[in-house]
């Protein structure tokens, strides 16, 4: 059976709709064939019982139509028909001349059931009245059709009834089968919605009853897991190639690029809320002459330790970088001022007052040139703070070169 759908109905309305149609159908079918039979039995019986009445009034009516007396033949008719389903009824003479009529008068069924009656062909009950075997007259009864409108309106009464029940039978069943079919179907569109719009990779199909359901959200679930597991995998590839990116290879420190970013957010930031933040530039004294005598990889360990020693003196939200070369820079946010800037420079000096012994047993001396620039102070752009604090640790470069050794042998 095919049912005529629009582009928006969803499962459950096809399902439900459905359902109301087989079981009406199948209702009204049944319903119907079983009023035709029942006429078709109701109409022998309702017919022989009118025969059957017809030959007992046949035997009460002998004696009236032999003594030619109609007002006993009347009072007989009357106490005989009345509360039976005859509309009327006729005794006629030997000569076939009425003897006597009688009428039911207004009917229960106010004419409609005579008309039903003679709609299904109902023939009137017929005997003869004999005596002693000899033909003297005979009663006609016509049906008043009643027990065929009790027959129909009981009958229609169960047949709506039927299809009540049937209809609701019809929703229960559609609402288990939405549990059992459209409701799998439903999450599995809702998963993957989620996964569409939210990329959440977490969610999962829930069991179905229907082996071929659960077979599917076991399908769709492993796919899941197989791109959950990619996308984890990429994840961790991205974040790996991030840090890298952001990551001095030498110190582990961060790089320029990425002090540079933090540099700009952070000026945004003090900007915004009013806050102070500092710029330490550094500059290795003497670095070349490390390389020159102790080799690259002397040099090397120094920057390293240089590197840590920088990194243990911050709080955790400064920001140490090696910008490339002997130099690094500090970032300070937030700050106090000038003055806590230059606590730090003093702390860093201290620090590197301790040699450096590298791995093949070699002092070295660390020695770093400082200049601070402070926003807004000396600048409130990038550019400008980064060559305020160069200039500022040339200036302070000049003044170290006069005596300071960078290289303890
Ligand atoms: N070992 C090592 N050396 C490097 C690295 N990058 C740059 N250098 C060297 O570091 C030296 C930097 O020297 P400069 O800053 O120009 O000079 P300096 O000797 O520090 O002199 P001043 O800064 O004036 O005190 C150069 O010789 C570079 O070749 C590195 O990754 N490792």
């Amino acid at each position: 059976m095919s049912l005529p759908m629009s582009s928006n109905d969803s499962l459950h309305a096809v399902i439900r709709r459905a359902h109301l149609r087989m079981a009406g159908m199948a209702i009204s079918l049944a319903g119907v064939l079983l009023l035709l039979v029942g006429v078709v039995v109701l109409r022998l019986y309702l017919l022989n019982n009118l025969h059957l009445m017809a030959r007992s009034l046949a035997y009460t009516a002998e004696a009236s139509l032999v003594f030619n007396d109609r007002d006993e033949a009347a009072r007989m008719l009357e106490q005989m028909l009345r509360g039976e389903d005859v509309a009327r009824a006729q005794v006629f003479d030997e000569r076939g001349q009425v003897f006597v009529r009688w009428s039911s008068g207004q009917s229960a069924t106010g004419g409609a059931g005579e008309v039903l009656a003679a709609v299904i062909g109902m023939q009137p009950g017929e005997a003869e009245v004999r005596q002693n075997g000899k033909p003297v007259g005979r009663v006609v009864l016509y049906s008043d059709g009643a027990g065929f409108v009790r027959f129909l309106c009981a009958g229609l009464a169960v047949l709506a009834l039927c299809v009540g029940i049937s209809g609701y039978l019809g929703m229960r069943q559609s609402r288990r089968m939405l549990a059992d079919i459209a409701e799998p179907l439903q999450q599995l569109a809702r998963v993957a919605r989620a996964v569409r719009h939210d990329r959440s990779m977490d969610q999962r199909v829930p069991a179905a009853r229907i082996a071929e359901l659960n077979e599917l959200g076991d399908d769709f679930n492993a796919l899941l897991s197989e791109l959950q597991m990619r996308h984890e995998r990429l994840q961790q590839q991205n974040s790996v190639l991030e840090l890298k990116a952001s990551r001095d290879s030498l110190t582990g420190l961060a790089n320029r690029s990425h002090f540079e970013q933090r540099l700009r957010q952070a000026l945004l930031d003090a900007d915004q809320a009013g806050r102070k933040l500092a710029v330490l530039f550094l500059d290795n004294d003497r670095f070349k002459q490390v390389n020159d005598v102790y080799g690259h990889a002397a040099g090397d360990a120094l920057l390293r330790a240089v590197g840590e020693r920088l990194h243990s003196l911050v709080r955790e939200a400064d920001l140490v970088a090696r910008l490339g070369g002997d130099e690094f820079a500090i970032l300070l946010y937030p700050v106090g001022g000038v003055d806590d800037a230059r606590l730090v420079a003093d702390k860093i000096e201290e620090a590197m007052r301790e040699p450096v012994v590298t791995g093949t047993g070699v002092l070295l001396n660390p020695s770093v040139s400082v200049g601070i620039a402070v926003f807004p102070r000396h600048g409130r752009d990038m550019e400008t703070l980064l060559n305020h604090a160069d200039q500022a640790m040339y200036e302070a470069k000049l003044a170290r070169h006069a005596g300071h050794a960078a290289i303890r042998g």
